[in-house]
């Protein structure tokens, strides 16, 4: 088992500053959790509290029905693959992975068989004699997590393991994280600041900032109801689209603009009409204008990205430079385009609280 259970957890360093204020969250066993926010949200601190590298300040920390906030790192059983491996440059590839039961005086042949059995699973079956300054970032990364398997801990906390590595061999040991924990089915709580990351291994995401939590729930929960600005911000890229603006009987005007807005969506919004509010709109929600759609404004093609499958025009109107995703492009475009507001999906938040009001899905029929 490996329920861990965060019960109003605060941590204030020794100068009085507050990392982590009150963070409650139930993480069920066998769950593969991320926690994702901004450089200094607190990320680290939550999970160096539970390896128990951290004092808790304030609250409790449960891990299978026992308070454990003053249990040592030891008795703890969990095990922490961190961002630069911390693996013991003077010991082979063998040593490193069997470290932990050798401190636990397990027997030679017990060592011989786990070391085996988790350098299969991770591959490096071949480098058990290497020194750990003869592999690559990818191999020691490996050897990393290797060492962290043949505990088969409780929990495995890992913070931004994949950050040293080049993008290719990130993609492709990301997807053999997420593997390995399907297979072992520990608890997992991982630590990165890379939405995309996030959004790709995680069962559940924690976005965190200031030390608070955001919003917690499915990657397609956190992408497609995001709770305020800063989730909605903070996750998708390039980044949802705010444009501040208010609404004025079934429009909603920004700058010299003004989008009609269907009436699934301009009754309900009827009641901010005093508000300022910000739209919010992904790029995938653009297109370009064929000429007979209704919300279409003209804008100022300020720059223009090609990723492969796809282009990002960023368009500026007024104050606003939205980011455009279209799949394809016409050699024509020039200073000018005509770009087309699609709602399926259209977000509104209140500029003061910084909630969302309301998340509106309008079909082709919605009028
Ligand atoms: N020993 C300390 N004393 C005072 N403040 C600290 C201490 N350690 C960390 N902090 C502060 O606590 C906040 C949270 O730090 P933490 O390392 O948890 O952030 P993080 O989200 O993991 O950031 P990063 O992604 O940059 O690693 C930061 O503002 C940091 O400056």
């Amino acid at each position: 088992m490996g329920k861990l259970l965060f019960k109003n957890i605060s941590k204030s360093y020794a100068n009085g500053f507050c990392a982590v204020n009150n963070f409650n969250l139930e993480i069920q066993d066998g769950e593969f959790i991320v926690l994702v926010g901004p450089s200094g949200c607190g990320k680290s601190t939550i999970l160096r509290m539970i390896a128990g590298l951290e004092k808790i300040s304030d609250g409790d920390l449960i891990l299978d029905e026992k308070v454990i906030n003053k249990c040592p790192p030891v008795e703890r059983d969990i095990a922490v693959v961190f961002q630069d491996y911390a693996l013991y440059g003077n010991m082979s590839v063998y040593d490193n992975v069997g470290m932990s039961m050798r401190v636990r005086h397990e027997k030679d042949t017990v060592i011989y068989d786990k070391v085996k059995e988790a350098s299969g699973i991770l591959g490096i079956g071949s480098l058990l004699k290497r020194l750990p300054g003869q592999l690559s970032g990818g191999q020691k990364q490996r050897v990393a997590l290797a060492r962290s398997v043949v505990r088969k801990p409780k929990v495995f906390l890992m913070d931004e393991p994949l950050s040293n590595l080049d993008a290719k061999l990130r993609t492709s040991t990301r997807a053999e994280i997420v593997k390995l924990q399907r297979e072992l089915k520990v608890t997992t709580v991982y630590v990165t600041h890379d939405q995309t990351e996030a959004m790709t291994m995680a069962d559940r995401m924690v976005v965190l900032k200031d030390g608070i939590i955001q919003q917690a729930g499915t990657p397609n929960e956190i992408y497609y109801e995001p709770c305020n600005l800063f989730v909605a911000g903070f996750i998708g890229a390039p980044q949802m689209n705010f444009i501040e603006g208010r609404v004025v009987g079934s429009r909603f005007v920004f700058g010299s603009h003004a989008l009609y807005l269907p009436k699934k969506i301009a009754d309900p919004l009827k009641q901010y009409s005093d508000r300022e509010l910000i739209l919010g709109i992904r790029p995938e929600q653009f297109s370009i204008s064929n000429g007979e759609d209704i919300n279409v404004i003209e804008g100022e093609l300020e720059n223009k990205e090609f990723l492969g499958n796809c282009y990002i025009l960023y368009v500026r109107i007024g104050e606003s430079v939205l980011a455009c995703q279209i799949e394809s492009m016409e050699d024509s475009f020039d200073e000018q385009v005509n770009i087309h507001f699609g709602m399926e999906h259209i977000y509104f938040f209140d500029k003061e609280t910084t909630e969302l009001l309301m998340h509106a899905k309008v079909g082709e029929n919605d009028e």
